[in-house]
Formats: C-alpha cells, sequence, structure tokens
C-alpha cells in the first residue's frame, strides 16, 4: 500500500440526492502519469477534491502517499501537490513574490525559498518572468505557473484537474513535458482532463469514470487492442479500393463526395492485415491512420456500451 502514491477503496461522496461517487477504486503508481477521464457529472472532480484533502468521502478508504486524508489532512498536504480547475493568481504580485509566498505557506525557509523558486521558475520556462507581474503572463504561462505552485514543497503525489483545459497546441506539449519529467522523478502523477488526444501523450495508464465508478482501467499502449475501431483509407484510385474490400468483404462506407473510405477492423492487428492484404491486392494505398485517437475510439466504446 505505501507504494502506491494514491489509492482509493469504494469511495461514496453524495449531494443531497445526487450519488457523484459511488464506490469507486483508484490506484496511482509512483513513476507513473494517470489519467482520469469521463464524461461530464462522472465525478472527476469530487474525486480530486476528496484526494487533495478538500472533502471528505462518506465512505471508503483513500491513502495519499500512504496516509489517510481524513485523519491527517497536513500530513497529506506536505505530500501532495495539487491544482484545481481554476485558480486565482494574485495578479498584483511579481511572479517570484507569488511563489515566495506558496513557499512560505509550506514553511520552507527563506534563504532555501528563493533558490526554490529559481529553480521552478527554470522548470517551467518562466524565468525571463520572475520579476514582472503575474497579471502579464498569457493563460498557459499561468497554467505553467500552477504546476510551479503545486510542485514548490517537491510533492510524491501531484493531482492535477484539467490542467490542459484552454491551452495552445505549444503550451499544451510543454505542459505534456513537465508532467512526464515528474513522473520520471518517481511522482505519482493523476490528471483528469477531456482533451483525449493529448492525455494519449501524456499518460502511461487511464482510468475511466463513469457514474461515480472507474469502469475500466488501462495502460495507454494497450488501447487500441481490443476495441473495434475505424480506419480512414485513401487510395490513388479509390474504385479499386473498393472493389478489393468488396472482395474481402470489410465493411466498409464511402461517402460520395470524399476521396477516401472509412473502414471497421476489428482490432489493431486486423488493421495491420488489411493494409498489407490492399497492397497484395494492387491497391496503391496512399493513407491508412485511425479515425480519432485510439483513446477517443477506447471513450466511445465504453461510454456506448453504457449508454
Ligand atoms: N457541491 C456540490 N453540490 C451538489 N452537487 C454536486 C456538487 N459537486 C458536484 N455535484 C454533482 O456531483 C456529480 C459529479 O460532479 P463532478 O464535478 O465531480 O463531475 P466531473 O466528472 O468533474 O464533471 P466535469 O467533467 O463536468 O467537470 C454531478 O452530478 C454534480 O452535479
Amino acid at each position: 500500500m505505501a507504494d502506491t502514491g494514491v489509492l482509493a477503496r469504494g469511495v461514496r461522496r453524495r449531494f443531497a440526492t445526487v450519488e457523484a461517487l459511488s464506490g469507486l477504486d483508484l490506484d496511482v503508481p509512483y513513476g507513473e502519469v494517470t489519467a482520469l477521464v469521463g464524461p461530464n457529472g462522472a465525478g472527476k472532480t469530487t474525486l480530486l477534491l476528496i484526494l487533495a484533502t478538500l472533502l471528505a468521502p462518506d465512505s471508503g478508504e483513500v491513502r495519499i502517499a500512504g496516509i489517510d486524508p481524513v485523519a491527517d489532512a497536513e500530513a497529506v498536504r506536505a505530500r501532495m501537490g495539487w491544482m484545481p480547475d481554476t485558480f486565482g493568481v494574485y495578479d498584483q504580485l511579481i511572479t517570484r513574490e507569488y511563489l515566495e509566498f506558496f513557499c512560505e505557506a509550506y514553511r520552507i525557509p527563506r534563504d532555501q525559498a528563493r533558490a526554490r523558486v529559481s529553480e521552478l521558475l527554470e522548470l517551467v520556462h518562466l524565468p525571463e518572468f520572475a520579476d514582472r507581474p503575474v497579471h502579464v503572463l498569457s493563460r498557459g504561462q499561468k497554467q505553467r505557473l500552477g504546476v510551479a505552485r503545486a510542485l514548490v514543497h517537491r510533492p510524491k503525489v501531484l493531482l492535477l484537474d484539467e490542467p490542459a483545459a484552454g491551452l495552445d497546441p505549444r503550451s499544451r506539449v510543454e505542459l505534456r513535458d513537465l508532467l512526464r519529467a515528474q513522473a520520471a522523478e518517481g511522482v505519482a502523477v493523476l490528471v483528469s482532463s477531456h482533451i483525449l488526444s493529448e492525455l494519449e501523450e501524456i499518460a502511461d495508464r487511464v482510468v475511466f469514470v463513469d457514474r461515480g465508478v472507474a469502469v475500466s482501467d488501462r495502460r495507454v499502449g494497450e488501447l487500441g487492442t481490443a476495441t473495434e475501431s475505424e480506419f480512414r483509407v485513401r487510395a490513388l484510385d479509390n474504385e479499386a479500393l473498393v472493389a478489393a474490400l468488396t472482395r474481402r468483404a470489410v465493411p466498409y462506407e464511402a461517402p460520395a463526395a470524399a476521396s477516401e473510405v472509412r473502414v471497421r477492423v476489428a482490432s489493431e492487428s486486423a488493421a495491420a492485415d488489411l493494409l498489407s492484404g490492399l497492397v497484395a491486392d494492387g491497391v496503391r494505398v496512399i493513407g491508412f491512420a485511425p479515425v480519432g485517437s485510439q483513446l477517443e475510439s477506447a471513450y466511445l466504446a465504453f461510454t456506448e456500451e453504457r449508454s
């Protein structure tokens, strides 16, 4: 148990008539990025608030770095970094002062705080903003400052609620690198998000949450193998492609106006077989790619199953 950054067993939390969490189980190992994915209202934020010591569960067991957040919130906070989905920044403060303020909150001695803040500003690529007011930072830069704030006390567990929301592609890549680097240092990272295509690159594991329970837990590399998915196929000669698919009895859709055909295959392995078969049939294939990401296909498959 001590070897898991986050452990949750049978966690329940009700708000009046709504059961936000109905017996959720979760493990977040050290050294990995675990993503929490699920539709609106699935209970992700409720769970993160409980893990961050900000909300008590009605029942169930929770351990953060081996410690019960209800019994000893202070010890958990000393080991856990938290970035909420919306967080205020004290706009009038200078960026360096902003982080020094949080160092003080975590009782980091002043002489060490200065060095720690410089280190963090380097880490989140904001050193040139050290002496500028927080309000000049862009949204992506503020988001990175939020990560720096969560890392002030070198937590072993890092919890982030929708950190990539509203970020442009470049800021998302920077955030991804930052989180991967934390995992490489041995931190247990838990991140909730809706941006599925990005999560595929950020996360090692994906936990799907729906109606207050974790319904599936998969390693990102294994996502594509278990689910049927759709592939987009393009060939120099569309008619030859359609003829080959028909001969092979592969279900396809060929929208009249489009220059591509969509096929449904049972697995990645079936997709690979189909591609080599088409080439062997003499079809001059110029494009063969999954529609949406693997994570997206898995997500759609699991929400379909449950609706
Ligand atoms: N403070 C509250 N009072 C009443 N109901 C709440 C409260 N917080 C959450 N809920 C309800 O609990 C359920 C789960 O909400 P939660 O915010 O945890 O979902 P989520 O998965 O984070 O959703 P989203 O992706 O939209 O942020 C929802 O039905 C929500 O309306």
